[in-house]
């Protein structure tokens, strides 16, 4: 595991009172992140849930917003946009978007775990355009060209 980095996260007022997300074991990758509204999901609902602040990543990292397995497992509550993109120039609230898959209508309490972020380094591209891409055994092929499940 490599040394923490800092991230400044600045409380909005409706987040007052709320814990900060966290790692819920020592090995966790993502930090657990609390609701700071009450919501119900109806069945195909979406919702952009308020988590109660802002935050400043540092240059060269991006946070990732990730569906909780448990909620997705049991409750077909998901990300739709996962892994959500928190740029390190966003300065507004953090919000978790959510889906509910799930048949039945889904209740989410202020202070419930409702996803979680995983700070990741971030790399920027500069195109080289080229007239002729070098010769692989992939080739063009793509989309199940490997096989590996009868219906491929
Ligand atoms: O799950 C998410 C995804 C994004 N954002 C915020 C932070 C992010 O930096 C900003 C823009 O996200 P993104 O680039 O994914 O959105 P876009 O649809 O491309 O909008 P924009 O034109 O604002 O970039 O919205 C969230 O709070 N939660």
């Amino acid at each position: 595991m490599t040394d923490p980095v800092g991230v400044r996260l600045k409380r909005l007022p409706h987040g007052h009172g709320l814990d900060l997300p966290r790692y819920a074991t020592d090995g966790a990758a993502g930090m657990d992140v609390l609701s700071a509204e009450a919501v119900s999901l109806k069945p195909g609902q979406r919702h952009a849930v308020a988590t109660g602040f802002a935050v400043a990543i540092p240059d060269g990292y991006e946070i990732q917003v990730r569906p909780r397995s448990g909620l997705a497992f049991k409750h077909g509550i998901t990300v739709p946009n996962t892994p959500g993109t928190i740029d390190s120039d966003y300065r507004g609230e953090l919000k978790v978007l959510l889906i509910n898959h799930g048949d039945e209508t889904f209740a989410i309490e202020r202070g419930d775990r409702i996803a979680q972020l995983v700070l990741a380094p971030v790399t920027q591209a500069a195109w080289e355009e080229v007239d002729e891409l070098d010769d692989t055994s992939r080739g063009e092929g793509g989309f199940g060209s490997t096989g590996g499940h009868a219906k491929l």
